[in-house]
């Protein structure tokens, strides 16, 4: 009992979603005493969705033992760095489990079976946990199980309150002060350093949003700003990040190997939004502004270059992608004279 009440307690000390999962696997695989438990979440990929192993704990004895082979978990914990995974019709179990929101079992080997893992509404990473047994579950084990899931839920809504945007679900400026840290450091999953990739810091801008709100109505401003949200997640791929700081601006954090790549993503963002027909609005443009993420950069001031470049972007007349452009030498050399005059 004691050792059920540590492990909770170092559960609700955990503030990151990604590494709660993680720590939720290995509680779960403890206490059932199970071969293995893994957590599969549905993650959005461009316009595909695609099963992602977010977290897995195998005991280490048992990963190497026969048993293990006559039970194997289904994937293997797939990163996306670490090639393709599976896509949303490629594991109906899993898919059936989700939907259904009931508790399946899964064909042999072994005595497998699947819980949803659906967490408060509006946050995108529904999943599901998979139990590896080489025996069925006594009743005792599975009440286990659901007051764990419960206890979980709970703490995870706690956190993704913590971490995201109460209105459109995508993550929040305090989060992106803390992604953006390890991203410059080259230490924020996503990125594929053996192929040159580095980190591109984007703004997107709804243009003229004071009218949408002025024509229609703060309501259907908040639908507006829902639905450029769903659609910039549907249109992002594996490994980027989306986050809302308020108001009418989203930042995007993207790899690619270099500026051309870059601005195909973000243009691809932008585009999606003005062909999407928006109830009662129609048609809405966005501005993106965009850099590239250096080591020394800190989250104010990749932010400030960003946001010179949608400035430019509103200049040169809206509905447009730009990078931002690095001062010519003389005007640098301006720009410095005139920062000294501020002290
Ligand atoms: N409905 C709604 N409106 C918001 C929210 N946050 C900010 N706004 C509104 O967003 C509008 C932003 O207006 P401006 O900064 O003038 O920009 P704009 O009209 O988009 O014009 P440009 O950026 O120059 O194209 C203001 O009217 C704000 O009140 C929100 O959460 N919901």
């Amino acid at each position: 009992m004691s050792e059920l009440i540590d492990h909770l307690t170092s559960l609700t000390r955990l503030r990151d979603a990604d590494v709660l999962d993680t720590a939720l696997a290995e509680l779960a695989r403890d206490l059932m005493q199970c071969d293995g438990v893994a957590i599969h979440r549905l993650v959005h990929d461009g316009s595909q969705q695609r099963w992602l192993t977010t977290a897995m704990a195998v005991p280490p004895d048992v990963a190497a033992s026969p048993a293990s082979q006559a039970c194997p978990l289904l994937s293997p914990c797939a990163r996306p760095e670490c090639g393709s995974l599976p896509l949303r019709e490629d594991r109906p179990h899993w898919l059936s489990c989700l939907t259904s929101q009931q508790a399946c079992p899964l064909p042999r080997p072994g005595f497998r079976w699947l819980q949803p893992l659906t967490e408060a509404c509006g946050v995108p990473t529904p999943g599901v946990i998979e139990f590896a047994q080489h025996q069925a579950l006594a009743p005792g084990q599975l009440r286990m199980v659901a007051s764990l899931l419960r206890f979980y839920r709970q703490l995870r809504g706690l956190i993704d309150e913590n971490e995201r945007d109460g209105l459109t679900g995508l993550l929040n400026r305090k989060t992106f002060d803390e992604s953006f840290v390890r991203a410059a450091q080259g230490q924020l999953g996503g990125t594929r350093p053996g192929q040159g990739h580095r980190w591109w810091l984007g703004l997107v801008d709804i243009d003229h949003f004071k009218r949408v709100n002025d024509t229609h109505g703060h309501l259907i401003g908040d639908e507006v700003l829902l639905l450029t949200a769903q659609l910039m997640r549907s249109t992002c791929r594996l490994g980027d990040r989306l986050y809302r700081f308020g108001g009418e601006e989203f930042v995007v954090l993207l790899s690619a190997p270099d500026e051309s790549h870059a601005f195909a993503a973000f243009e691809r963002l932008r585009s999606g939004i003005e062909a999407h027909d928006f109830p009662q609005v129609r048609r809405l443009t966005v501005s993106v502004g965009f850099t590239a993420v250096d080591p020394d950069d800190t989250p104010s001031s990749a932010f400030e270059r960003a946001d010179q470049a949608v400035y430019a972007a509103k200049q040169a007349g809206r509905n447009r992608t730009l990078a931002h452009q690095a001062p010519a030498a003389s005007t640098a050399g301006e720009a410095a004279v005139g920062a000294v005059e501020f002290f």
